[in-house]
């Protein structure tokens, strides 16, 4: 599981998060809401482990990957993550980009994996497209393609959803619940969206005053 316990980080003067904690079981899903600019986006990245907290500790499966004087690098903490821009990687095409993060997992290339979580994200016809010949609804599919590829234990979405209309919507999440279901990774997912809400399901927490509550 990932624990989180006692999570402090300000920018500045600015407090963000204080003494936060969160626990995500494996199988779990947690759907995360609160006011924009509340922190939901930082606990993500404290998670990852792009950010540092300025006090208290994260573990994941019982491995410490953050405390003082240690940082355990995003790319060795079995967790898929899609934030609210894409950012894929502008020189390989679709099918390169998953082709790579799968061999950087030591799945094979081609495995009959990236074929069905290629056309369970609905991206089958973009294989051979660069990122720039993407749609911004298309290119969040293969953001949610690549962080799936990796087989990740948990899967941390920041609004994976937002901008897109409801039928598009309604098939990321049919997308994302399978994934969960099939693996039993844990899913945090930030979004403000009730119908995300309903269609994820799991339990909903909100981030309040620095601190997950409940809604
Ligand atoms: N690197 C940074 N330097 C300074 N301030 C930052 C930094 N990153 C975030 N902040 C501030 O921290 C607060 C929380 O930001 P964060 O992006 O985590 O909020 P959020 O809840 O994800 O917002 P939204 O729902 O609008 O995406 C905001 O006031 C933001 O301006």
């Amino acid at each position: 599981m990932i624990s989180a316990e006692n999570i402090s980080k300000s920018f500045g003067a600015q407090p963000v998060l204080q003494q936060l904690d969160l626990v995500l079981e494996p199988g779990e899903k947690v759907v995360l809401s609160g006011a924009s600019g509340c922190g939901k986006t930082t606990l993500l990245r404290l998670l990852a482990g792009l950010e540092e907290p300025d006090a208290g500790r994260i573990e994941i499966d019982g491995q410490l990957v953050n405390a003082p004087g240690l940082l355990i690098a995003p790319h060795h903490r079995g967790l898929g993550v899609v934030f609210q821009q894409p950012a894929l990687w502008p020189h390989l095409s679709v099918r390169q980009t998953l082709d790579f993060v799968a061999s950087a997992q030591h799945q094979p290339q081609g495995s009959a994996n990236l074929s069905d979580i290629a056309r369970a994200c609905g991206i089958e016809e973009l294989l051979d497209r660069q990122p720039n010949a993407l749609s911004g609804g298309q290119a969040r599919r293969v953001a949610l393609a690549r962080a799936l590829a990796a087989g990740p234990r948990y899967l941390l979405l920041d609004e994976p959803t937002s901008n897109l209309d409801f039928e598009a919507r309604t098939g990321l999440n049919a997308v994302i619940c399978d994934f969960v279901a099939e693996t039993a990774a844990g899913l945090l997912y930030i979004s403000h969206n009730e119908s995300d809400v309903s269609q994820i399901g799991g339990h909903h927490v909100q981030l309040v005053g620095g601190r997950i509550t409940k809604p």
